[in-house]
């Protein structure tokens, strides 16, 4: 570093803009929407700052008009991950040699892309590929992934701030090592900031990364990896390899270099990964860190001292926002018995008024999921529960694949506390209710803790005090972001670090201090001023 202390302020959070009606930047969003859907991309892999080109080719089409194809991107195989390896090792040495100051201002700069001149971009990829409305792809692809950047480079500073104390004579310090290897990034469809967080914050502290974004979600990603290099990302720093999730992760975690895994996206998946890294075990030069953030079966759980228009409007953003596609989603909800007959006739009347449809009209508030895969996975739920006696669809319940994925939000009313929507993580716009009598408020609390094996998000609403220490104490392991009186969603960097345990993943808590600690191997120096020169202790001396 140069001959100063440099510091880096701490953050602020990106201002969410609200894209009213007659607004500038819904202009400029439209238009982007616009360019983009009449710009047909090619996007190649990004290896050693090279592009690849495989000729093996997956597409990027629109969740809420599929026939409508807005990339290809080439595929990673075995060989080009070989070549990703290789080049991640070649930037290792220079990149974690270079000041910490100049790799950081490479993020940041990221960031002032992001939040200023390629913020319409992201956001309308984002609307376009994952099938976000205005707001929930703001939130997303501009705000969070700034906040990212932004935080995790201050919290970066305060790591290597960190230093031991110095005894007489000698001067110690902990070098913050990057991992001896690269990191496996590997990221969800749901969340273009996870994406852009996954490879970067590992980066941020000196390691190389090899990024393989989900199939469904390239196209936000790409223009990610653009900014990354438009912002000075040094070749070989960040490898982007797109490509089928067994075929790329097969022959990476069987790399005796792999040093870590940074992964969001399904516990199974996630089981597998680490079931593999087992296996391996006897390869690798060092024990690769394990951070996976994964699925949730999300609650709100209500006490009868409830508001109850609260209740129905964190029900309603909790499970149907981003058609319920957040593992931090709303999926299942504890009612009271004496509050069940308001609460259903708010909920019917306020789901009456939600608009489905494509995300370019902004009227719409529930748009398409993601593809055919999530479209029959979630339709077979509603169907399971269309034909079972313990429970009734009273809201929604429509499906219709013709020209997107649409699914209506739904809500389903069961008498069974262990129906399988309670259960599993459906990852659709579907929540499932179940009303208790209020004279078991604790007893249901201890059967919403054991009920599913994640433990993710929830809520309490009460405003009976007590009540809600009730509740904390009793759900203290059923969700690593808890929620009093708000909805369990929207966690927002430097202010509610995000991340649970059990089934729902390591609990390293992404965009916080101690994610970052995960990737770091630090040093201890000692050095000494006045070395010993006599073995003997002085107890030894003669008289
Ligand atoms: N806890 C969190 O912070 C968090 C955040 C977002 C999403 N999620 C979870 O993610 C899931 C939805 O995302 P998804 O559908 O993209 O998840 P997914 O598990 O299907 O895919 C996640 C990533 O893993 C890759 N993958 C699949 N098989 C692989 C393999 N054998 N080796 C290496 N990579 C492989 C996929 O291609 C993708 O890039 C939900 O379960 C949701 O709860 C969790
Ligand atoms: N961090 C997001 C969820 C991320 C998972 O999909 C939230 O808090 O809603």
């Amino acid at each position: 570093m140069a001959n100063a202390i440099f510091s880096i302020d701490p953050p602020v959070n990106e201002p969410v803009l609200e894209y009213r009606p007659g607004s500038d930047e819904r202009a400029r969003i439209q238009d982007e929407l616009q360019r983009l859907r009449n710009t047909p991309l090619e996007i190649p892999l990004i290896i050693g700052g090279r592009p690849v080109k495989t000729g093996n080719l997956g597409r990027c089409v629109v969740p809420h008009d599929h026939g409508h194809q807005l990339a290809v991107f080439h595929q990673a195989g075995e060989k080009e991950v070989a070549m990703a390896i290789e080049a991640a090792a070649s930037a290792a040495g220079k990149w974690a040699a270079m000041d910490w100051g100049d790799r950081l201002a490479i993020f940041n700069r990221a960031a002032d892309l992001i939040a200023g001149p390629r913020r319409m971009t992201l956001a309308a990829a984002t609307m376009l590929g994952q099938g976000k409305n205005v707001y929930q792809a703001e939130i997303d692809a501009a705000c969070e992934i700034v906040d990212f950047l932004r935080f995790n480079a201050f919290y970066a500073t305060e790591i290597y701030r960190q230093q031991p104390r110095s005894g007489p004579a000698e001067w110690n310090h902990l070098e913050y090592r990057p991992l001896e290897g690269f990191v496996f990034a590997v990221s969800p469809f749901n969340f273009t900031a996870i994406g852009g967080n996954l490879p970067s914050a590992p980066a941020m502290l000196g390691n190389t990364v090899l990024w393989k974004p989900a199939s469904s979600a390239v196209f936000s990603a790409w223009m990610l990896m653009e900014i990354f290099m438009e912002a000075g990302l040094p070749p070989g720093v960040i490898n982007f390899i797109p490509g089928p999730g067994a075929q790329v992760g097969h022959p990476v975690l069987a790399s005796p270099q792999l040093a870590g895994i940074h992964f969001t996206g399904s516990t199974t998946v996630f089981q597998n990964m680490w079931k593999t890294v087992a296996e391996n075990l006897g390869r690798y030069r060092t024990y690769p860190r394990i951070v996976g953030e994964t699925g949730g079966k999300d609650f709100i759980f209500v006490h009868p001292s409830a508001e109850t228009e609260a209740v129905v409007t964190a029900l309603i953003r909790g499970a149907f926002e981003y058609q319920g596609q957040k593992c931090s989603a709303a999926s299942r909800a504890y009612l009271p018995e004496s509050l069940w007959p308001q609460i259903r006739e708010k909920l019917t009347a306020a789901m009456g008024t939600i608009k489905v449809g494509p995300p370019e009209n902004f009227e719409n508030f529930v748009n398409a999921v993601i593809d055919r895969a999530a479209f029959d996975t979630i339709s077979g739920y509603i169907d399971h529960a269309r034909q079972h006696e313990a429970a009734e669809i009273i809201a929604g319940g429509g499906c219709d694949r013709s020209s997107g994925y649409f699914i209506e939000p739904t809500v389903i009313l069961t008498t069974d506390p262990r129906f399988k929507t309670m259960e599993e993580e459906i990852f659709g716009p579907v929540l499932t209710l179940y009303v208790y009598a209020d004279d078991a408020f604790e007893e249901t609390l201890d059967l919403c803790d054991r009920t599913s094996p994640y433990a993710l998000t929830g809520a309490i609403f009460a405003r009976d005090r007590a009540a809600v220490g009730t509740a904390r104490r009793r759900l203290v392991n059923a969700a690593g972001n808890f929620y009093i009186n708000d909805k369990p969603t929207g966690a927002v960097v430097g202010r509610q670090p995000f991340g649970g345990a059990r089934a729902s993943g390591t609990n390293d808590k992404a965009g916080s201090i101690l994610n970052l600690y995960r990737w770091v191997s630090p040093r201890t120096i000692k050095e000494n001023f006045l070395p010993a020169t006599d073995y003997r202790y002085p107890f030894m001396e003669a008289k």
